[in-house]
């Protein structure tokens, strides 16, 4: 039994670190020689995941045949702007898990990450999500997630990777469970501008639970079930990555309403809501779903609107009941 991670950033590392403190022989799968190199001399991913040593059967390697040969399924963990060159210039795997949080516009229809990876490999796909800061997950803190797909698939995720810190769940609803992966960090991004701009607890909660709101309307009209989002994929992430001293999104939101540069918000790592908000945005244009949260998300990053315009035009919309 064997395992291939693709992608040796913060979640295939933590992901990689979680299987081979298993015993289950993995290798991390790197895209730059020189970055593997590092991790094999250093046993340490000094980039991306400072601080946790490399178990010894996790074996980082840049060579996607050898990553690959031999394995029982491939983890994708690769950014979703990446995924799709990535995944086509690799050997492919006889199953895939898609740890990928994000949103792809294409052909007119919202696509998930392993709608996406279905579709390159022909292969079967589960996926995995839920609140998961890969810094805890590494230093086994203790974390619930959520393994979706058929329910066979998805029994042998939750097999693959349950431990004393790491308990899975099953859910049948991929599609769902995906939109609040990709949907919470929108609703991050606009949680770290309340941060940068010191709104307050009460403006934070609002914005939470009207996002929420808005996940659930967008979500389910998308496909999946409403329960889904109130579960760790959707209400648990949204949580773990709005409060999170960790997460890249909120970061992102609060370093961009103090100041700083679109271009510079991805030096400390990938922020998928930037990603997401723009797909989101595609696909509303044809349809006119209202979703006020992630348009005025949208308009502040890349429209230049100023983000308390974009409070007072969501706090001045028509009065209406909860
Ligand atoms: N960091 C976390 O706690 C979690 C992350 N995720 C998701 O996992 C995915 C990967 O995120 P992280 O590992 O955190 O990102 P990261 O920013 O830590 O690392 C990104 C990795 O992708 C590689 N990369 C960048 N551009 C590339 C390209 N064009 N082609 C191939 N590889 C490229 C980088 O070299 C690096 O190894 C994202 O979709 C994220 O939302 C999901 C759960 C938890
Ligand atoms: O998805 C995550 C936690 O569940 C990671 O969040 P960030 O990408 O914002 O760091």
């Amino acid at each position: 039994m064997k395992v291939a991670i693709l992608g040796a950033g913060a979640w295939g590392t933590a992901l990689a670190v979680l299987l081979a403190s298993k015993g289950i022989p993995t290798a991390l799968w790197a895209r730059r020689k020189e970055q593997a190199e590092a991790l094999r001399a250093s046993r340490e991913n000094k980039d991306y995941l400072p601080g946790v040593a490399l178990p010894a059967y996790l074996y980082p390697t840049a060579d996607p045949e050898e990553a690959l040969e031999g394995v029982e399924l491939a983890v994708v963990a690769l950014p979703s702007k990446a995924l799709e060159e990535t995944l086509r210039a690799l050997p492919l795997a006889p199953w895939y898990l898609s740890a990928t949080k994000g949103l792809f516009f294409k052909e007119g229809r919202l696509h998930t990450p392993s709608e996406v990876v279905e579709a390159l490999t022909g292969r079967s796909v589960a996926a995995l999500s839920g609140p998961n800061h890969a810094e805890e997950v590494a230093r086994f803190l203790p974390t619930a997630s959520v393994a979706a797909g058929p329910l066979e698939l998805a029994k042998r995720v939750q097999e693959l990777f349950s431990g004393p810190t790491f308990r899975v769940y099953t859910s049948q609803d991929r599609r769902g469970v995906e939109l609040g992966g990709a949907l919470k960090n929108i609703l991050a991004l606009a949680a770290g501008m309340v941060d940068g701009l010191r709104l307050g607890d009460n403006a934070k909660a609002a914005l939470l639970t009207r996002g929420l709101r808005e996940m659930v309307r967008f979500g389910t009209a998308q496909g999946g079930e409403e329960a889904t989002f109130y579960g760790l994929s959707g209400l648990g992430d949204l949580l773990a990555t709005a409060y999170s001293l960790h997460s890249r999104n909120r970061g992102a939101g609060e370093r961009l309403v103090r100041g700083e540069a679109l271009e510079r918000l991805e030096d400390r790592g990938v922020v998928e809501g930037l990603y997401a908000v723009k797909a989101l945005m595609a696909w509303r244009e044809r349809t006119g779903l209202e979703l006020p949260i992630a348009e005025a998300v949208y308009q502040v990053v890349y429209e230049g609107l100023d983000p308390l315009k974009a409070l007072s035009a969501l706090m001045a919309r028509e009065p209406k009941a909860e």
